[in-house]
């Protein structure tokens, strides 16, 4: 494939034709940072924090030469992937890492790194993962213990505000991202700014109230739900067992034939995915939705990304700190008991290709959803394509190819942005500071 049709990536409905796919190659700039900088750093940081034998660390000053000087080298020896790797494959083995997709590069690095440390070798590696020490750390630290006993004033609260409070967590969690705070050094991000850039929130709860509603209340009285995030009766200790629920939501098919369904795409462990586990709670016991399905990673992934065993780890971080998240966490053991919670880890969770690429099983999970949510930036990036975007090009024209109701919360950590007003991004760009990629601003869009 020639550059230029690399930069302009597969032809889209709806695409202006000047949104060209995100590429590394220009020395200094953002991308070019997180291959020639973070990267190589990272690899520093995995050498420290476990004590490798020589083999595992040749493989790593191996994968460091590659990364800096080399080109892009296929996966060596037999590994369970060589097939999807080789259907995911662009033409870009054999090419300079900066000139493949942004996406596609880091994707393929950190399957590289995983390599380099016998990840999926059988023998002592197998299965130790090279980023456990920093999400340990993160996990059970103090900021973790704040979060976790915020959560017993959280009655206290409207079910409005308690709506709000739940989504500005979630969305705000997406900070918690150990890859990006390599970048930004001992001082963390910036504080962040508290208007979001863009805000559906109001969709999204009208959306998820319309499954209440379609359901009897989660209270198995027959009230409605839902009622918009002020109403309804929104408090995680006041609704129904997880049986009411069920039986109450079941029935209906509130979108066109839907079930009451929410798939929830994770991001990353911790302090992210903590608040978004006490939002599939409120979704299951406080507003009726009958099934959740918790996307997360089938392997390491960008550091700190969600897999199975950081679930298990948060579910059980919740339980030790008692009180509501004590209770929270145990509704939730019980909600993954009896199949209401469900955590499903595709293979394509870490393909280095856009959503509008995926296979056609995570298709219909998706279409069978009445409302998915897309957590953090990498998602975000995969959802509308990783494309230098018009930023006022409409959220549902970037999503239109998606198969179902589609909602993101993210922190913006790259460069990719769509659905902005102009007024919005007149006065971003006014400001001189590097909105896109700082961590500091965040976003909710949906569509229905
Ligand atoms: O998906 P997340 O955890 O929100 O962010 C992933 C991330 O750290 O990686 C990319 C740059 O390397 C950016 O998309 C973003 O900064």
């Amino acid at each position: 494939m020639a550059d230029g049709d690399i930069r302009r990536g597969p032809g889209r409905l709806g695409v202006p034709s000047d949104a060209s796919v995100i590429l590394s190659d220009v020395p200094g700039s953002f991308t070019w940072k997180v291959l020639h900088e973070r990267h190589p750093a990272l690899i520093q940081k995995v050498r420290d924090a476990t004590p490798y034998d020589p083999d595992r660390l040749r493989a790593l000053d191996l994968l460091l030469g590659e990364i800096t000087e080399g080109v892009i080298g296929p996966l060596r020896g037999a590994t369970h992937d060589r097939d999807l790797w080789e259907s995911w494959d662009r033409g870009h083995l054999g090419r300079r890492w900066d000139d493949a997709p942004f996406l596609w590069a880091e994707s393929y690095f950190y399957r590289k790194l995983l390599a380099a440390v016998g990840y999926f070798d059988p023998g002592p590696w197998w299965g130790v993962d090279p980023f456990e020490p920093f999400k340990q750390a993160e996990l059970f630290g103090g900021a973790v213990d704040d979060e976790l006993r915020a959560l017993d004033g959280f009655s206290a609260l409207s079910p409005g505000e308690q709506a709000q409070a739940l989504t500005l967590k979630a969305l705000w969690g997406n900070r918690a991202d150990l890859g990006f705070l390599i970048s930004a050094g001992g001082s963390g991000l910036d504080v962040r700014v508290p208007g979001l850039v863009a805000d559906d929130s109001a969709l999204v709860w009208s959306m998820i109230d319309d499954l209440s509603a379609a359901g009897a209340s989660p209270a198995g009285d027959g009230s409605p739900a839902g009622g918009g995030p002020a109403a309804g009766d929104g408090s995680p200790t006041g609704g129904a067992s997880a049986a009411g629920g069920r039986s109450s939501a079941g029935g209906a098919s509130p979108a066109g034939g839907r079930s009451s369904r929410v798939c929830l795409v994770a991001d990353n462990a911790g302090n992210e995915l903590l608040p978004d586990l006490v939002l599939i709670d409120h979704l299951l016991h406080a507003r009726g939705v009958e099934e959740v399905v918790l996307h997360v990673k089938p392997s390491p992934y960008y550091v700190s990304d969600a897999m199975m065993a950081d679930v298990v780890a948060c579910l059980r971080r919740m339980s030790a700190a008692g009180g509501r998240a004590g209770e929270i966490g145990g509704r939730l053991r019980e909600a993954m008991g009896s199949g209401r919670l469900l955590v499903r880890a595709h293979a394509f969770a870490c393909a280095p290709l856009p959503y509008e690429e995926m296979p056609g099983d995570l298709r219909e999970d998706f279409a069978s959803a009445s409302l998915t949510i897309m957590k953090g930036d990498l998602n975000y990036r995969r959802l509308v394509g990783d494309r230098y975007w018009p930023p006022t090009t409409p959220f549902a024209v970037a999503t239109e190819y998606f198969p179902g109701p589609v909602a993101a919360l993210r922190t913006l950590k790259s460069e990719v942005v769509v659905g902005l007003e102009a007024g919005t991004v007149t006065a971003l760009e006014a400001s001189g500071k590097p909105w896109r990629v700082s961590g500091t601003h965040g976003l909710i869009q949906a569509r229905s």
